[in-house]
């Protein structure tokens, strides 16, 4: 029998920190490293481009099931290609943010997102980082970490983030638009954005970034026995 590789999920809200947190690991532990929102970013930039109704299930599924993504890993930073062309910073703006959380609410288009997700798993390991990683995709995941913090901090991130790309953003704007899209996740029918019961709930409101990493890698290595 094959052994299957193992899988430390990551799942939460947007700014929690999941993104900082799951590049750490795998670097620490030289693992795989899927980013799950990024192939639902690249959906929605793609939707946007090709001027496809993103309200329509049946127009987005074709899209989701032949999206035509890859991941380069250079120099250490992954560059995200959508049909030949490098996306890495259009993914990340408001809008393409709020349209991935509005194509991921559709069944079908998830279905359609499935095994493309799960063909991350390789050995030695596999970093998942998303909403429904540990519930969903990995359910089988022998680690699981939700990481959450408040709405305020995790706008106020995400600003600092934004201000340092260069984006002019609007601190009040942002803390709407974040709380919108929580709910949206948290409330959608499919997949929603909730702890899977066997996972370690941390909340970074108050922590820095290296006492999340630390506390996330002791839990790891814990129970992988690593
Ligand atoms: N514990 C923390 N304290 C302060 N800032 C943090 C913390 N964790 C992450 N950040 C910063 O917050 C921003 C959002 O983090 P990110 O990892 O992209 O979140 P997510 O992937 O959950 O949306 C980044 O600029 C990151 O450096
Ligand atoms: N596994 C996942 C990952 C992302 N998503 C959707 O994709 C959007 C963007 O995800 P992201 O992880 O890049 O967002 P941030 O946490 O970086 O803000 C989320 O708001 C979700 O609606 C999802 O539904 N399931």
């Amino acid at each position: 029998m094959t052994a299957i590789a193992p899988v430390i999920t990551v799942d939460g809200p947007s700014g929690a920190g999941k993104g900082t947190l799951c590049k750490a690991m795998a670097e620490s532990l030289q693992w795989h490293l899927l980013d799950s929102g990024a192939i639902y970013r690249v959906l929605a930039l793609a939707a946007l481009h090709h001027q496809v109704d993103i309200e329509s299930e049946e127009a987005l599924v074709p899209m989701a099931a032949h999206l035509d993504v890859r991941f380069l890993s250079v120099e250490g930073e992954v560059q995200v290609i959508l049909e030949g062309e490098e996306v890495t910073g259009e993914i990340r703006t408001q809008e393409v943010s709020n349209t991935a959380s509005r194509v991921a609410a559709f069944p079908r288009v998830r279905e359609a997102l499935l095994r493309r997700q799960r063909a991350f798993r390789e050995e030695p390991g596999l970093i998942a980082d998303g909403r429904d990683m540990g519930t969903v995709v990995f359910p089988d995941a022998p680690v699981k970490i939700f990481l959450d913090a408040s709405p305020e901090e995790r706008a106020h991130r995400r600003m600092l983030q934004l201000q340092e790309k260069g984006f002019d953003v609007n601190f009040d704007r942002l803390l709407s638009e974040t709380k919108e899209r929580d709910d949206r996740d948290r409330n959608r029918a499919i997949a929603p954005l909730v702890p899977a019961a066997d996972a370690l709930l941390l909340d970074s409101t108050s922590m820095s970034i290296e006492q999340v990493i630390e506390k996330a890698l002791d839990y790891a290595r814990q129970k992988l026995g690593i």
